[in-house]
């Protein structure tokens, strides 16, 4: 079955014209003006809208077990709300217990994502280390996995320390794997958490007070400086704040590969939502980092700007108010996570674009292109070329929506961007070559889903491989010296 999208502009990362985008088997067959359809080939129609490659979210947990209760979005209803946003493409967090086997947990992130309906793929964390772990970092990047996750929060529970630190970045080296960290120092945060608590201070406004900017920035300065000891590139989830921002833009300006990923919340949402008298309100935003100031923000979409941040995500980790309430007593037991996957694209399109701060190619960088490069799916994913896969996002610049809970498609019940009125949004998304969503209906098969493998050694690797073989340090070659007796 074939289909053609007519009418529109591509817009790629590098470029936009005007051109048809002709799909068959699941992949882009070609790409030009006035393209043919064949006989019984869809069309869909693509007048007065942009035709880019869907969007890619490297940073969801879908049914991910955290804080003693388990993320109630699973594979099937967050990859259905994400194409309904116009984003074709996740990657999970496989996260194995401490001391549990990588692969064992692989094999059940694994299971779980037989659900979904649109493309997947999984990063592994690191929460413990053994040389087992090492050997089955190996097994994991022959499963396909590139890259693999390091919490440096969350204390007593996933948190890893320097020398895991060091020894995991080391082997993702070996490896032409990517390290990732999730930069907050732990053990500030607890102790913050028991000072705020002693205080009285119960509330979630103790969640935001409890992981101030500079315990981000600390640790995100920590694991550059770690990453560059050991040689290897680094990607910091969810950079929130503008100190941390700086340290990245340090390190990338000393010739370091480090990449940044501010959230879509993060962007436009800000923390004084923690110190709301509802009491639900305020904890339905809990995540860490938090929410942060205006000033902030400003730094986010500078990165964005200038290239310093390269990829917008959502980290959608859903937990209803049920969830939330098990810490109405404790801010420190409110699980910690929002959602976003299916708002991500409108809300960067809206704040970005819309106000001039992106152009329509920067947006398609920061949304799909940038992740496929880095977490090397490129070309598969992230452009709209002959070859690739016929994932495809028709937005329309014009239309208007209002984010509302009660019409999202995440079991979520609650939506951090509700009420937000945006001009922008997917017309119609294609996945595999096939209408996903139009005139805002979903039209999705459980199981479709296919687990993408990212092959490791992506070209920065590569190049990092020659470069750390060129710089590494060799001994000193001395003469024996001969001692004279007198
Ligand atoms: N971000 C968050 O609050 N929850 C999900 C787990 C994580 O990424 O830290
Ligand atoms: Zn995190
Ligand atoms: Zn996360």
């Amino acid at each position: 079955m074939s289909l053609l999208v007519r009418g529109g502009t591509v817009v790629n990362a590098d470029r936009s014209f005007r051109a048809d985008v002709l799909c068959a088997d699941g992949v882009i067959k070609a790409v030009g003006p006035d393209l043919d359809a064949p006989a019984g080939a869809e069309v869909v129609d693509a007048g007065g809208a942009y035709v880019m490659p869907g969007g890619i979210d490297p940073h969801t947990h879908m049914e991910m077990p955290f804080m003693g209760t388990v993320a109630c979005e699973d594979f099937e209803s967050g990859t259905s709300s994400m194409l309904a946003g116009g984003t074709t493409m996740l990657i999970d967090f496989c996260i194995p217990a401490p001391q549990q086997s990588l692969t064992d947990a692989l094999d059940q992130w694994t299971e779980w994502g037989k659900k979904a309906v649109a493309d997947y793929s999984f990063h592994v964390a690191i929460t413990w280390w053994s040389d087992r772990v090492a050997q089955q970092m190996a097994e994991c990047v022959d499963r396909g996995v590139n890259s693999f996750k390091h919490f440096m929060a969350y204390k007593g529970a996933l948190m890893v320390d320097d020398e895991i630190l060091f020894k995991s970045f080391s082997r993702c080296r070996d490896l032409g794997a990517l390290p990732l960290v999730h930069a907050e120092n732990g053990d500030a945060v607890f102790l913050l958490q028991q000072q705020l608590l002693n205080q009285g201070i119960t509330g979630p406004e103790g969640h935001a007070l409890s992981r101030p900017p500079h315990v981000e920035a600390e640790a995100a300065n920590r694991a550059i400086m770690i990453a560059q000891t050991v040689g290897v590139p680094l990607y910091v989830v969810h950079t929130s704040c503008k100190e941390a921002h700086d340290a990245i833009k340090r390190a990338r300006d000393s010739g370091l590969r480090v990449y940044g990923e501010p959230l879509a919340q993060h962007l436009v949402l800000d923390e004084s939502v923690y110190y709301e008298k509802d009491w639900d309100l305020a904890a339905s935003r809990v995540m860490s980092p938090p929410f942060r100031s205006k000033e902030h923000q400003k730094s986010l979409w500078d990165g964005l700007v200038s290239g310093s941040l390269q990829v917008v995500a959502t980290d959608h980790c859903a937990f209803n108010l049920q969830q939330k309430r098990m810490g109405q007593d404790n801010f420190t037991r409110i699980p910690n996570g929002t959602g976003g996957i299916e708002e991500r694209l409108k809300v960067v399109w809206h704040f970005g674009v819309n106000t001039g701060r992106l152009t329509p190619n920067e947006f398609v960088a920061v949304t799909s292109a940038n992740c496929a490069k880095i977490y090397n799916l490129y070309p598969q994913k992230g452009v709209v070329a002959a070859g690739a896969d016929a994932d495809l996002v028709v937005w329309d610049p014009q239309a208007q929506h209002t984010i509302r809970q009660k019409a999202h498609h995440s079991k979520l019940d609650v939506n951090v961007f509700e009420g937000l009125t945006v001009t922008g949004v997917p017309r119609v998304t294609i996945s595999q070559g096939r209408v996903v969503w139009k005139d805002g209906a979903l039209d999705v098969r459980r199981g479709q889903g296919r687990n993408i493998r990212r092959p490791a050694f992506a070209p920065a690797f590569k190049a990092q491989t020659v470069w750390n073989e060129r710089t590494r340090p060799h001994p000193v070659r001395r003469q024996v010296q001969v001692q004279q007796t007198p």
